[in-house]
């Protein structure tokens, strides 16, 4: 486990957390974990989209309270028709985040093993991916407010399987696991050995690059971009390049996907435009260069201001502070007679930070407007720019 450390001291308020389907893998990596640390709480997230499902869930929650695990049932509320697996996973690692944050989990242990990996590399290869894809899942990676730990990303299935047989533990087996007509499941079951090595050698090479170019884009940005601590970038000609364009609109829009290299060499060729939910146009009043600045049209509508809500994948307000009837919603109409200027902000920054809002009118502005601001948001944006992964070190 030390590969993949630093990890807070053993106790109580800050245990670690454990994602628990009940199938072979992460079972097995509930059980090791619990011989590594005596503080673990596991997660089991309910997807509901079987009958089984609830059934399913208790039961692993039992088995993994006999193996002397703190355990909790996440169920989820239902999600749109459509992208099934994709959504269940956005949704299942929302309630997975929430659930960390709200029990004092820093860290979350998932049981991607060594074939996960070679199928996720084998995948992105055909789909044509370049380096940054082929490089596969990381072992450690930054995920909102934890981190997300991979330590079975070395280990072939059997010797999970292997640990519960000899332990004498059962599991559960997933029907969906076997249903060919999802991708990976196919190459699950018929990548070759040889195949698989081949992955692994891609994999490795990639990551290699990755790791250049990622110390590269570092450089970059130290060195010609400015972040605004009210959600914009100001960016100068010489850093004006794909990979700092594509890497600061993930920043800018709090979206945790890069849009498409041809996209982004399409924004750069013509020099202003949006992309992915964010505005860059020549950075003005600002100096030589650009700005990015997330687009108005983009942003999320009003949200319940709930404690610790996020609006707009970007900000969350402080708990205390939100009143229970309040909304949070986009600044808009709400700036016109703020002085942007004088605040020293691009327009449509101010416009697109969040605000308070009650029956169509903004009843608090965010403390980033220094003087004016009262509520307190934090930026919440779910990946750093850079160095969000732990082979960077
Ligand atoms: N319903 C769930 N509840 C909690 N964690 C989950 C759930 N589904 C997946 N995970 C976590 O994500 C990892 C990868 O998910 P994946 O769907 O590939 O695994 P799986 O097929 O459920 O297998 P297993 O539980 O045997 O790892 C799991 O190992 C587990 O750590």
């Amino acid at each position: 486990m030390e590969n993949v450390g630093p990890w807070l001291p053993d106790v109580a308020e800050a245990p670690v957390g454990l994602a628990v389907s009940g199938g072979g893998d992460s079972l097995a990596l509930a059980w090791l974990a619990k011989r590594w640390r005596h503080h673990v709480v596991a997660f089991v997230v309910d997807h509901a989209l079987r009958v089984e499902s609830a059934a399913e869930a208790r039961l692993t929650a039992r088995r993994l309270q006999v193996m002397g695990i703190d355990a909790r049932v996440l169920k989820l509320a239902p999600f749109p028709e459509g992208r099934l697996q994709e959504r269940a996973r956005d949704a299942r690692f929302e309630a997975l985040e929430e659930a960390c944050v709200e029990a004092g989990c820093l860290d979350l242990l998932v049981a991607h093993h060594l074939h996960d990996q070679d199928e996720t590399v084998w995948m992105r290869q055909h789909a044509g991916s370049g380096p940054s894809g082929l490089a596969g899942m990381e072992a450690v990676a930054l995920r909102g407010r934890i981190r997300i730990v991979r330590p079975c990303l070395m280990l072939p299935p059997e010797r999970l399987r292997a640990t519960l047989r000899a332990a004498g533990l059962a599991w559960i087996e997933d029907p969906s696991n076997q249903n060919r007509r999802f991708e990976r499941v196919r190459w699950r079951q018929d990548l070759s050995s040889t195949q698989r090595d081949h992955a692994r050698e891609w994999q490795v090479a990639a990551q290699v690059l990755r790791c250049s170019e990622d110390r590269k884009l570092a450089r970059i940005l130290a060195e010609s971009a400015v972040w605004h601590s009210a959600g914009w970038v100001h960016l100068k000609p010489d850093g004006i390049k794909d990979n700092t364009i594509a890497a600061l609109i993930r920043l800018v829009s709090g979206q945790r996907y890069r849009p498409s290299r041809e996209q982004v060499q399409a924004l750069v060729s013509r020099g202003q435009g949006t992309l992915g939910g964010v505005m860059m146009r020549p950075a003005g009043r600002f100096g030589d260069g650009v700005m990015l600045v997330r687009e108005e049209r983009a942003v999320e509508g009003l949200v319940a201001a709930k404690a610790g809500v996020l609006w707009d994948g970007r900000w969350r307000g402080a708990a205390d502070a939100l009143p229970a009837d309040g909304m949070i919603g986009a600044l808009g109409e709400g700036a016109f007679q703020l002085d942007a200027r004088r605040l020293r902000l691009p327009v449509s920054a101010l416009r697109t930070l969040p605000a308070l809002w009650r029956n169509g009118q903004v009843i608090g502005l965010p403390d980033v407007l220094e003087g004016i601001g009262t509520v307190p948001f934090v930026w919440a944006g779910g990946v750093p720019v850079t160095g969000e992964r732990g082979s960077m070190t």
